[in-house]
């Protein structure tokens, strides 16, 4: 792919991103979906869309506040008025000092309106500050509310969307851009009803002057406005074309921020490939930011000179009224004031339109984000998934995952009942994980049922399946808690004010060993990142992942290679636990540890997604198929191999 860094010179003829041909750049998804909604994004849809934003956006401040919001509101309009209400009394003074006659008389005359002119001004000052007060809390607390209910939709939506990158790019977007522009279009949402306010009041003082000044006033603003508002489109679609890159490069950098990849860094001396690879991202969006800022200097010159042109015209046109008679002098001295002052006014508005309508589009994006999150959360339901199911059945099996063109598993049919221990065998990449978190409810099949007593757990609430299931992962995570909360948040509402039921579980999982080890016990936060926090080893991680799930007492275990980080002893000793806890409980066992499946009721081997055998133990060795050759390869790697002559051996002397 070219390098395209060139900061200084570019070509604006050159879309810096074209014939990058780079999936980061142009992602299959895009054309189809993306394009569709920048289209529905135009300015005029914008426009049209700002009365609902500004709907949303009063909606939410009201939940922050309803008290300051009507601070904020009020205090603009207020305040916007009093402005003009100056205006028009600076023309009455104006107008008294020009008139004839003896100078101190004029002055006399003059000083009510001066008097207004003060009041209007101080009202106008106090207010301002007042509504800049109202906006910052509620700004902060808009922040805080938008930031929760992206994180809240994140959470809830079905597991699949974590298999999509369009997620993850309007994730993204909504997180970054949205929640920080919520707060900022609230900002302008009010200070635009302020200028607009002080707009329509220094409007009326020129429509009294002369109505025909108007005309002239709102076209040497017009070409200026068109510019801005042009500009903030170049500006979004900027962005959106870039998003996908800016996560690239938010992920590259992370890999060295992070404390998880350090050391395979520096031992695959992987350093200059990942400064390459930030180089290459970084060029590409230098030069898209570079061609923008030409695009916008020149798109804003030509708005400036229009408007100038604009500005004069209504300067020729107050002349040709002063010399033909048809305004006095004195209303003319007002007239500029007013002109000058509404352009101000005018200006105003449309810098805060424009503002509204910039954010505004982030807004647009992160209210879309939730109504598509919204779409993919599963629905609660008043059918519940049965408690202490007696059987288990998985019935013509089939699933795909989002945008992947094969099935994972193709009609997958087993049964097992409550209190059985079953294990799911097969090569690596066969289908195991994917059949498990399908049990386990996480994903819905794409064909066929999978029943618990009968019931369909696909049409049941998620929240009653999952509350019957405790899970084990391969990779388990842990909570920036401590030791014991992360044990504790397998059942979070479980009673156990004496910790008995947390001691077992993390006894029967080898857990309490691992805290015996930590400088601060139960109590050590699992966080290297703050002080006195610290990271486990993969063996502890996952011992404390099956305390976790101990304590948690779901009726159906799924362990996820439950051992494959331990030593052997503490595989033994996990297993047996798992032995004792499934007494009375279900478990799905996946492992390629086939000493451990021997003792399984019953085993299935999976192969390119298909079940191809099932049975004990035995019967699966007599079959002499898959499970087979799987178990005799490992056990003969155990068995010793002929003795070579001791010559080279050694051996410490006794003592
Ligand atoms: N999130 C995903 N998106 C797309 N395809 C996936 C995803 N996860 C797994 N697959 C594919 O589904 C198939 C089955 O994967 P799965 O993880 O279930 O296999 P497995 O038997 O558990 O493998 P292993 O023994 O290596 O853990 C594989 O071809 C894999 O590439």
């Amino acid at each position: 792919m070219r390098f395209l860094f060139r900061a200084n010179k570019v070509d604006l003829s050159q879309d810096p991103l074209s014939g990058t041909d780079d999936e980061l750049v142009a992602p299959a998804w895009r054309s189809v979906k993306l394009e569709r909604q920048a289209h529905a994004a135009s300015l005029w849809a914008m426009l049209r869309r700002l009365p609902s934003t500004a709907r949303y956006l009063f909606g939410l401040a009201w939940q922050v506040s309803p008290s300051m919001t009507l601070l904020v509101v009020g205090a603009n309009v207020v305040s916007g008025l009093a402005a003009g209400i100056s205006v028009y009394s600076t023309t009455s003074v104006l107008r008294e000092l020009i008139t004839e006659g003896p100078t101190a008389a004029r002055l006399v005359a003059a000083l009510p309106a001066l008097a207004v002119v003060v009041a209007a001004l101080a009202v106008q000052r106090g207010l301002t500050i007042l509504g800049g007060y109202g906006s910052q809390v509620i700004g902060a607390g808009l922040e805080r509310l938008a930031e929760r209910r992206v994180v809240d939709a994140a959470l809830h939506v079905e597991l699949s969307a974590y298999d999509e990158s369009s997620w993850f790019d309007s994730l993204e977007l909504a997180y970054q851009s949205g929640v920080a522009h919520v707060d900022g279009a609230f900002d302008r949402l009010a200070t635009a009803l302020g200028s607009l306010a002080g707009l329509l009041a220094t409007a009326g003082t020129v429509a009294l002057l002369d109505p025909l000044l108007l005309p002239a006033l709102v076209l040497s603003v017009l070409p200026d406005a068109y510019a801005a508002l042009h500009v903030a489109r170049l500006l979004y679609t900027s962005m959106r074309r870039t998003s996908t890159l800016r996560r690239r490069r938010w992920l590259s950098t992370r890999m060295a921020r992070d404390d998880s990849p350090a050391a395979e860094i520096r031992a695959y001396q992987a350093q200059p490939w990942l400064l390459a690879d930030l180089d290459r991202i970084a060029g590409l969006l230098v030069a898209e930011e570079t061609r923008l800022a030409q695009v916008q200097a020149r798109t804003r010159a030509i708005g400036r000179a229009l408007g100038g042109v604009g500005l004069g015209a209504a300067y020729v046109l107050l002349g040709v009224f002063l010399a033909t008679g048809r305004v006095p002098l004195a209303v003319a001295g007002g007239a500029l004031i007013a002109i000058q002052v509404g352009r101000a006014r005018l200006e105003d508005v449309i810098l805060s339109v424009n503002r509204i309508y910039e954010e505004g589009l982030y807004v647009n994006e992160y209210q879309r984000f939730l109504d598509d999150a919204h779409t993919r959360t599963r629905p609660t339901t008043a059918v519940t998934a049965p408690v202490a199911p007696s059987r288990y059945r998985v019935e013509n099996l089939s699933f795909r995952y989002p945008g992947a063109e094969r099935d994972s598993l193709h009609e997958v049919s087993l049964e097992f009942t409550a209190g059985q221990v079953i294990a799911l065998v097969g090569e690596n990449g066969s289908g195991k994980s994917t059949l498990a978190k399908l049990i386990a409810g996480l994903y819905r099949p794409s064909g066929g049922r999978i029943l618990w007593d009968g019931v369909d757990i696909a049409t049941a609430d998620p929240d009653s399946v999952f509350d019957r299931v405790a899970l084990v992962m391969q990779d388990p995570i842990h909570f920036p808690t401590s030791l014991a909360d992360n044990i504790r948040l397998g059942r979070r509402d479980r009673t156990d004010t004496q910790d008995t039921a947390l001691r077992a579980a993390a006894a029967a999982a080898g857990a309490d060993e691992v805290a015996a080890q930590l400088p601060r016990g139960w109590e050590t936060l699992l966080s290297r990142q703050f002080v006195h926090g610290t990271r486990l080893s993969g063996g502890q991680e996952q011992r404390l992942a099956i305390a976790r799930a101990l304590y948690r007492e779901g009726d159906l275990l799924i362990a996820d290679e439950p051992t494959a980080n331990l030593d052997a002893k503490a595989e033994a000793a996990v297993y047996q636990s798992l032995a004792h806890l499934a007494q009375g409980r279900t478990c799905v066992m996946i492992t390629h540890r086939m000493a451990s499946v021997r003792t399984a009721d019953r085993i299935y081997v999976l192969d390119h997604g298909r079940l191809a055998e099932s049975g004990t133990h035995h019967e699966l060795m007599e079959l002499g198929g898959i499970y087979h050759t799987l178990y005799t390869i490992q056990a003969a790697s155990y068995q010793d191999a002929p003795t070579p002559a001791k010559q080279g051996s050694t051996r410490s002397p006794s003592v």
